[in-house]
């Protein structure tokens, strides 16, 4: 079969021309064998840390307390990490000490899954100690060794367990689930970033409705924060995951599907990134609009097309559109956007500053009014983007709100 993580062999010719042993280990394998794009290789070495700093041009020591360090080389990252067991290895560099280095084999013991303690030598060879090639071809997600164990060492693995069964659409095995279901509390040690991202992933994975069962049945969700109360989720009632095109619009789905309202709470809980909670809000705010209406000039332009979309595929997702008529929504959300005159606030003939000139009101939250306003008429076709007929158009609004306060 030959080798084929060609622009990474030269780390393992460099180790092993030292004496050291190294292998490809972990996730590169694994994807090699499924016929999945590789992302990141990952070297397991008999090398201690400061040996590979010693050996490359470019290192980063990058976790130098789990004894990882990053090798650079033509613009590629790979971690080359140190065999390690539970308990790590020795580090004490006396000169009459032997440092102790644990073995590939311990090194294996201790990784998660079977389809993960796979290595593959610089030969080619594959070194498949717990039968991770067997669960490869069966599809299946079975932990090394003892379940509980390894749960036990790092609770993030049954979210990891059930983001794989997504991904690669394989099922998780009888004695991984009932030790899930047993472990599930110890998820609430788990800090939220880790979680976000395995959630997130397992939203992405086109095996999600069956992870999302999962979840259910080991009770792991309602250790999650905020989902304590989650409310069932079955293989029926679960959204149409694959309709949807990015993390915000299967994040939109899955709250909404389980019941939860409060997007603020939640992504102030959730420690999402600014970015991700104002998508996900702007998407709940425009289906609540939009469920109850047709699209409109106005309703598009306020909301730009791209998010008008992402509204449409996930209440296709929800089952509220229907998935065939998703294509001609989108027409009619691109023709309703072709038709409006103004595009964005910058295409305005006047700026808040022009108001300001031809008004006798002091600056206040009213600017922002006007505006919203001038936009609304202009895009409806009541008025023309023309500076005299909006001035003329701004006396008479300052009227009624004069008769208004
Ligand atoms: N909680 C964890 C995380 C990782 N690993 C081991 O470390 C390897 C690398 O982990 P990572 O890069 O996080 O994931 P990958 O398995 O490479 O998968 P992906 O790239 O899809 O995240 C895994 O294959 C697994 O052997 C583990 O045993 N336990």
């Amino acid at each position: 079969m030959g080798f084929p993580f060609k622009n990474s062999a030269f780390i393992l010719d460099q180790l092993i021309s030292h004496g050291f042993e190294a292998y490809v280990v972990g996730g590169a394998v694994r994807d090699y064998l499924l016929g999945r794009p590789i992302h990141d290789i990952d070297v397991a070495t008999s090398a201690h840390p400061a040996d590979v700093v010693s050996l490359f041009k470019r290192t980063i020591p990058i976790g130098i307390e789990h004894g990882t360090v990053a090798v650079l080389s033509h613009g590629s990252t790979y971690e080359v990490t140190t065999f390690r067991s539970e308990t790590g290895y020795d580090d004490f560099r006396h000169p009459n000490h032997v440092a102790f280095v644990p073995s590939l084999e311990q090194d294996l013991m201790r990784r998660d899954f079977t389809i993960n303690a796979l290595a593959m030598d610089r030969a080619g060879i594959i070194i498949d100690l717990f039968g991770g090639q067997s669960d490869i071809k069966k599809q299946r997600i079975r932990t090394v060794g003892k379940a509980e164990e390894r749960i036990s060492e790092d609770p993030l693995r049954m979210m990891r367990g059930m983001r794989f069964a997504s991904e690669l659409c394989f099922t998780l095995g009888q004695t991984e689930c009932e030790a899930f279901h047993q472990k599930a509390e110890l998820l609430k040690n788990i800090s939220v970033e880790r979680i976000n991202q395995e959630m997130t992933r397992l939203l992405a994975g086109k095996g999600v409705a069956n992870a999302l069962i999962l979840l259910f049945k080991t009770g792991c969700i309602h250790k999650l924060p905020m989902l304590e109360h989650a409310g069932p989720v079955t293989n029926a009632n679960t959204p149409r995951y694959w309709i949807l095109q990015s993390d915000e619009e299967r994040w939109t789905a899955f709250l909404i599907s389980v019941g939860i309202d409060d997007v603020h709470a939640f992504a102030k809980a959730w420690k999402w990134s600014k970015n991700v909670r104002q998508s996900v809000l702007r998407l709940t705010a425009l289906l609540k609009q939009r469920s109850k209406n047709e699209w409109t000039r106005e309703a598009v332009y306020f909301a730009g097309t791209n998010d008008a979309k992402a509204a449409d595929r996930v209440l296709a997702a929800l089952g509220t559109l229907h998935e065939n008529d998703l294509a001609s929504c989108e027409r009619q959300v691109e023709f309703l956007w072709n038709a409006c005159p103004i595009h964005s606030r910058s295409e305005l003939t006047v700026t808040g500053n022009q108001f300001m000139s031809w008004s006798e009101f002091k600056p206040g939250p009213w600017l922002a009014e006007v505006i919203q306003d001038l936009e609304r008429d202009i895009v409806n076709g009541r008025i023309e983007n023309k500076l005299e007929v909006i001035r003329s158009w701004f006396k008479k609004w300052q009227i009624t709100q004069k008769k208004q306060s």
